[in-house]
Parts: C-alpha cells; structure tokens; sequence
C-alpha cells in the first residue's frame, strides 16, 4: 500500500480546456458509476450492457473491470485486506481522470470495504455514484459463473469474498439494484434511466463557450 507521498516540489499544471467544454460537446456531463457487489452478483454484465446502449446513444463511456485491470495496472496486487484498498485506490484515481476528461465512467469491482469506496468517493471533483448490486451470497453462489465459488468452498481460494472474507454493503448507495428478482432486460432499463437524469445536459441548454484561448 502507498500511504506515505512520496512526490514532493510537484506544481499543478493547468488545462485549457475546461470539464463544462467537454461536457458541452459530449452532452454530457463526466462522472463515475461505481458498482459494487460480490463476486457473480452481475457487476461485469450489467457494467457491460451499459456501456453498449450508452455508446449506441453517442455517449462517452468506458468501463473499468476487476478481471481486466487484475491483468495490467494491479497485476501486482493479490487479495489481502491492503492490496484489495491499494486495488480500489488505484482504480479510484483513474476512474477520476477518466471522468475529467470527460468520460462516464463504469467500474465493476467487488470494493468489499466501505472505507476504501469512501475514500474513492472523496477523492472528486468528477460526481460518484454508488451503485449497490445487491445479489445475494446465495444466488451468487448458485450462478458460479467462474466456478469460484466451488473452489473457495474446498478451500482452494483464500480470502474469499462472501466465504472466507468479508464484504460490507453500502448503507446509502445512490441506487441498489436487486438483480436477483429484476431480469437483465428490466436492469438496464433503470440504469440507463438513472444515468440519463444525472448526468445528461438538458437539450437547451447552450454552448458558452468556455475553452480558453
Ligand atoms: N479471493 C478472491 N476474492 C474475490 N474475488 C477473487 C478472488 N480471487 C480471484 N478473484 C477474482 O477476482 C475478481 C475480483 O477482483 P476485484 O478487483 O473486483 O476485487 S476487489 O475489489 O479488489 O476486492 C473476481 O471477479 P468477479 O467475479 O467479476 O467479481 C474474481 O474473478
Ligand atoms: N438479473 C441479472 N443481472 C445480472 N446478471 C445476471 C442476472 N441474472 C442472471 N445473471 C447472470 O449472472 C452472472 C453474473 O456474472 P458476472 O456479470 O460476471 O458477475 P460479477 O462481475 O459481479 O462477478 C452472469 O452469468 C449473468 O448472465
């Protein structure tokens, strides 16, 4: 974990073009849509769909998975309570560069601790909205997608989310999605709703302007 900062005599460069700009040619704002939910709840299927019917609708849109990032960015990180927070740290910090440039972001990790999903939350400007996807234990146990369960459960996998480590739901998520009595179908269709009311610019509003010469 790197809590100490290293980088010192660092002075902040500024950008001229400014997030109104870009939000102004995108028609929309940037901003993070963090899902969080155990293993199989449909954080990596949900988070994908969104991305298809929003880049269908012109939106700027990228998601961020647990899987893909696992293999590059945090390819050194394992699952100890402190790789888990550095993981989310991480991911925290680009998700919010991605969301300065413009960019709506999706993440799909498990984010198992609330401290670790706070500290994303605070670490701003860009909007963050939590998205609870609140499956089950044994619903997500049951679809196995990865046969993870299976292995965790003949203690083949330490530290395992739900069975051998611990995952704290959000209290005040900006939206719960309870996919375990909701179709993939009816999901979405919240979803793209929700994002749409928070972060698309209403159609009259005009250009002003704001990129500095
Ligand atoms: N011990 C343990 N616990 C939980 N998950 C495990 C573990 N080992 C490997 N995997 C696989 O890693 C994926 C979760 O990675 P994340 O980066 O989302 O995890 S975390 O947010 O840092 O807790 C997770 O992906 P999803 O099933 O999509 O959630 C698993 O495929
Ligand atoms: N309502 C639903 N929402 C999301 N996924 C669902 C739903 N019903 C069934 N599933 C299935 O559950 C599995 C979820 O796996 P995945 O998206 O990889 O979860 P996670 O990324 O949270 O590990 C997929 O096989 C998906 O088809």
């Amino acid at each position: 974990m790197s809590s100490s900062i290293k980088s010192t005599n660092i002075v902040e460069v500024h950008h001229h073009v400014t997030c109104e700009a870009r939000a102004d040619l995108n028609r929309h704002r940037g901003g993070v849509l963090w899902l969080t939910g155990l293993s199989g709840s449909g954080k990596s299927t949900i988070a994908m769909e969104l991305e298809r019917q929003l880049f269908n609708k012109r939106w700027q849109v990228y998601v961020l998975d647990g899987d893909n990032v696992r293999h590059g960015l945090c390819s050194d990180l394992g699952f100890s309570p402190g790789d888990r927070t550095e993981n989310i740290r991480r991911v925290g910090e680009v998700a919010h560069l991605f969301a300065k440039a413009g960019l709506l972001v999706v993440t799909a990790f498990i984010s198992p601790y609330r401290a670790d999903r706070e500290r994303v939350r605070q670490m701003g400007p860009a909007q963050f909205h939590e998205i609870h996807v609140a499956t089950p234990l044994d619903v997500c146990e049951q679809r196995d997608p990865k046969g993870l369960y299976e292995k965790a459960r003949r203690g083949e996998i330490p530290d395992f989310t739900g069975i051998s480590a611990p995952y704290e739901p959000p209290e005040a998520p900006e939206l719960r999605l309870n996919a375990e009595n909701c179709t993939i179908d009816r999901t979405l269709t919240t979803l793209v709703a929700y994002v749409e009311r928070t972060f698309a610019l209403p159609s009259d509003q005009v250009s002003v302007g704001h990129v500095a010469s």
